[in-house]
């Protein structure tokens, strides 16, 4: 199987380029002020022109009103959600639009849990449990939490890069990944080649299948 690869926290329509052409499935674009990555709806529908057909368009949230999510649906054509905060099953599955859960792992049970609760999402993003941080932390967790029964795409996250991606793949056998800091210069600011490194490592052990 060709694991799914998204790319998280873009801010530059350079960067947003980059990713596409190094062969990314899905970009991300955070709605949540107090990240370092955020942008605002105005420059998230312009970063969106830049990108091409057939490359998943991603909006994260964190807690958001619901008049946030309306407004950013009404102004940005985004593919997908990604609710990465306590939001409720309901609340996440209340808008005109398909999402995806992130849930942040500390111990056994926390993602059958999640798999039970939002079983209505169209895949459950897993990444690591940092206390008082919602994600985009850098920080990796014990993937042998994961359980091997998944009724919903599993996502892997949390602290991956080009070196780390090949085992994480072989590891788990994720649907996709997901990466933001692995990938960058600094915060928001992605590395063209670092992300074709990284595409390139999750290609060459599907290969090996
Ligand atoms: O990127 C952020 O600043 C952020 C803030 C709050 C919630 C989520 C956030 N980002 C999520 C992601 O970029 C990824 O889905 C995931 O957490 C992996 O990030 P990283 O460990 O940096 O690869």
């Amino acid at each position: 199987m060709r694991t799914r690869v998204k790319i998280c926290g873009l801010t530059r329509p350079q960067d947003v380029a980059a990713a596409a052409n190094a062969g990314a499935d899905a970009v991300g674009f955070v709605f949540y002020e107090p990240s370092p990555r955020s942008v605002s709806i105005e420059a998230a529908a312009e970063l969106l022109r830049s990108l091409p057909a057939f490359v998943v368009a991603t909006g994260l949230f964190v807690n958001p009103d619901r008049e946030l999510v309306e407004r950013v649906l009404s102004k940005v054509p985004l593919d997908l959600l990604q609710f990465h905060g306590d939001e409720t099953p309901d609340f996440c599955n209340s808008f005109p639009a398909r999402w995806i859960k992130a849930v942040r792992v500390r111990a056994r049970g926390d993602i059958e849990r999640a798999f039970q609760d939002y079983h209505r999402a169209s895949g459950l993003l897993v990444d690591a449990w940092v206390e008082d941080k919602y994600g985009g932390t850098g920080q990796s967790f014990n993937w042998d939490l994961i359980p091997s029964v998944r009724p919903l795409p599993l996502i892997l996250a949390g602290g991956l890069a080009s070196d780390t991606v090949a085992d994480a793949v072989e590891k788990v056998r994720p649907w996709g990944v997901d990466v933001s800091g692995g990938v960058e210069i600094s915060k928001g600011i992605k590395h063209a080649a670092k992300m074709t490194d990284f595409i390139n490592e999750v290609h060459r052990v599907d290969e090996t299948d």
